[in-house]
This record gives structure tokens, C-alpha cells and sequence, in this order.
């Protein structure tokens, strides 16, 4: 089947492959001989690897002190163009067997580690725990953060903008269902920057405490995670009931303290509420991915590979060209775009804003020049953010 073949796939194509066993009786000695030399070079490795950690990390400590000596605070320490060079440059030094995603993995950690020497980074997400939010922050940050889980995605903006956290991590769009509409429309009115971007590979999984599907009753989930699985729920449940909850953590909550409820949601939710997964991988597409943003007080300098988002509008939006006089500067500089969406202004009825996205940090060019031209074509104006694109 389908979903079964793709699960057992995933795993089965990390696993390395062995050498073909050789006869027992003879070899067996002979092995455990290779065995524990092997084991010796690792031991050696092992030993090598932590005493370069620790050099790497007085190193990172010294950074920490001239930052100090600078005069700069905990949120200052954190140089997300500079964490994107180094996982570039992994990657890019990187010649196997590990994949690129586990060396990058390794290295986030790493610099995790490093700069919570100095004082670990707070960082808000959409909780509670367990949610996609979350694994994004682990992804992004490392482990080596203090995840403050909020109820909310205004309040993840009010704890960041109040100084209580240092950076927000909120959903801003998936590729199956489209913008997170909530998110775009807090940056109407908050001052808060854009400071980088996660992707994040949705998996979603259906869980329960019962077995097979024929127990169900309902079905729970968040809005976004039902959407993304429609057509699996209409092929296979479709007479159940579809319940929206606030979260996918709340609804492996429910799946938990209720007969009959199943929950749609990520491994972490089945980790954290003890939950059984009946049916992996559920989403509709098969590059379910959600994107990220990271949300901070201020600016960050360019890091190579960066994106711009932009807020602008041109006054009446009816008028014949406005769009034009927006894309003009930005075609005539031969900018990339990459995403542009609109939405009410919330000023006046049928009056719009533009979110932009392209490519470039706006304090370089071609970018900044662009953006000088795009500044007199429009009555509203501001960036929200240059940031690191997504490393992996
Ligand atoms: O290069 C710096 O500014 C550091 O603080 C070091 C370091 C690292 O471990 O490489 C740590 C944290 C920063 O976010 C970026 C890099």
C-alpha cells in the first residue's frame, strides 16, 4: 500500500546497507577482533571531536566577550547571517556518507550550544508543546534555547515586542493550504522585523489510542492539518465527524483523554501525549511543507543568500496600474519576487497591502536601489525584514 511502502521507504533508505554475513562458525572470532579495533578508532575520534567542541567553544566564548565588551544584550549575541554561513559551508564541504541534513542538524546544535555559554536565547512559539511551531524552533534554534509556548499567535508578537522573549517563531504559509492570514495581518500594526525564515516538512500522522480506523468516532485537529489531509479523510473517513481544535497538541490531548477521538497531528504529539500512530503520513502532498518566520526586534546585516519582505501599498488600489507602479522598480532591477500576497488594509473597504517577497538583502544591490525607486511609487512603505534563507 500507498502510505506503507512510503513510511518503511524513508527509513529503510537511511539505513546502510551490510556487507553480506559471512559464515558464523569461522568468522565469528575474527570479527569481534575487527569489531573492537573499529571500536578503538572511534573511541580515538570520539576524543579528538570533544577536545575540538570544547576549542571551538572558547573560541565562540571570546565572540561573547567582545560582544559583551560592546555593550550588546542576549538577543544582540545571536548573528543569524553568520549561523547560515557556517551551515552553508558545511554543506558545502560536506562529501558523506552523512547526509546534508544531519550535518547541518549537527552543526545547528553545535552553535546552539555555543551561544548558550553566553545566556540561552528566548524564544516564543504557537503552543503548546508538541506543536509543529515547536519542532520549528528546535530546528531552527537547537536545543539549547529555553521555548517559552504561547496560546497565541499576538501573543508571541506582545512577548517579543515587551523584551520578555528575544525572537517569535510563527507559521506564515504552507504549500498545500496557502497563507496563514493571522500571522500576515499582525505585521499591519506591529513594529516587530523579520529576522529569518524555517521550512519545515510537514508529516502528518493519525493517532489514537484505538487500533485501526474502524473504532473512530471523530477526528480532531487544527484547521490547517484537516485541510491538508482533506482527501485522505474523504477516502478513508468519510462519514466521521471532522472536529477543528486550537492546536494539533490540544487535539492529541483529546485523542488522549477521550473514547473514540482520533487526533491528526506530528510525531511530536504522539511522543508527548503517548499516543499510537494508526496511519502515517496522511497529508495530501507529498512536499508538505510549512514556512516559517522568525520574528525579533531589529535588522540583521546580509548573510550571501538573503530575502526580502516587503509591506507596500499604492494608495487607491482601483486606480488603473497600481500594481504595475509597485512591480515596475523591482522588474526594472531585475529582482526576483518570490511570493506576493494581498490583503485588506483594514483602513477603508476594498482597500488592499501588498506582503512581497524577493530576493536580496535590502541594504545591497541591486536590492537597495530597487527599493529606493519602489519607496516613491508608494504611499506605504516599510520592510518588514532581510533574513538568511532557509538552509535546508
Ligand atoms: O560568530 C559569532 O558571532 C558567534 O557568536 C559564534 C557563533 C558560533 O557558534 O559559530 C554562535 C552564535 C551566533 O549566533 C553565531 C555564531
Amino acid at each position: 500500500m500507498k502510505r506503507t511502502s512510503k513510511a518503511a521507504s524513508s527509513k529503510g533508505s537511511s539505513k546502510p546497507k551490510k556487507a553480506s554475513a559471512a559464515p558464523a562458525a569461522t568468522s565469528a572470532p575474527k570479527a569481534s577482533v575487527e569489531l573492537s579495533s573499529i571500536r578503538e578508532r572511534i573511541d580515538g575520534i570520539d576524543q579528538r571531536i570533544h577536545d575540538l567542541l570544547n576549542e571551538r567553544a572558547r573560541f565562540a566564548q571570546q565572540v561573547g566577550e567582545s560582544k559583551r565588551g560592546e555593550g550588546m544584550s542576549t538577543a544582540d549575541f545571536y548573528k543569524p547571517e553568520r549561523e547560515a554561513q557556517v551551515l552553508r559551508n558545511a554543506i558545502e564541504r560536506n562529501k558523506g556518507p552523512l547526509r546534508n541534513d544531519e550535518i547541518v542538524r549537527l552543526f545547528r546544535e553545535i552553535m546552539s550550544a555555543c551561544l548558550a555559554q553566553q545566556e540561552p536565547l528566548k524564544i516564543a512559539f504557537l503552543g503548546p508543546e508538541g506543536t509543529f511551531s515547536q519542532q520549528a524552533v528546535l530546528k531552527h534554534f537547537g536545543h539549547s534555547v529555553r521555548a517559552l509556548p504561547l496560546p497565541a499567535i499576538s501573543e508571541v508578537f506582545e512577548e517579543v515586542q515587551a523584551g520578555h522573549a528575544d525572537f517569535g517563531v510563527v507559521p506564515i504559509e504552507n504549500s498545500t493550504e496557502g497563507t496563514v492570514n493571522h500571522t500576515l495581518d499582525m505585521f499591519l500594526n506591529s513594529p516587530l522585523k523579520i529576522c529569518g525564515e524555517i521550512e519545515l516538512r510537514i508529516r502528518q500522522h493519525l493517532m489514537g489510542r484505538m487500533k485501526g480506523l474502524q473504532k473512530i468516532a471523530r477526528v480532531c485537529s487544527h484547521p490547517q492539518s484537516l485541510a491538508q489531509c482533506r482527501q485522505w479523510l474523504d477516502e478513508h473517513l468519510p462519514n466521521i465527524e471532522r472536529v477543528p481544535v486550537s492546536s494539533n497538541a490540544e487535539a492529541a490531548r483529546r485523542a488522549r483523554d477521550e473514547d473514540g477521538t482520533a487526533a491528526i497531528a506530528g510525531e511530536a504529539a504522539a511522543e508527548v501525549y503517548n499516543l499510537g500512530v494508526i496511519v502515517p503520513e496522511i497529508e495530501d502532498t507529498a512536499d508538505n511543507t510549512t514556512r516559517f518566520l522568525v520574528v525579533g526586534r531589529k535588522l540583521f546585516s546580509a548573510s550571501g543568500q538573503d530575502k526580502t519582505t516587503l509591506l507596500v501599498s499604492a494608495g487607491d488600489t482601483q486606480s488603473p496600474g497600481a500594481l504595475h507602479r509597485l512591480l515596475g522598480p523591482l522588474a526594472a532591477n531585475d529582482i526576483t519576487m518570490t511570493r506576493i500576497e494581498s490583503r485588506p488594509s483594514r483602513k477603508r473597504k476594498w482597500d488592499y497591502v501588498f506582503f512581497i517577497d524577493v530576493i536580496g538583502h535590502a541594504e545591497q544591490p541591486p536590492l537597495s536601489t530597487a527599493l529606493e525607486e519602489l519607496r516613491k511609487a508608494s504611499t506605504l512603505f516599510r520592510v518588514l525584514g532581510s533574513y538568511p534563507a532557509a538552509v535546508l
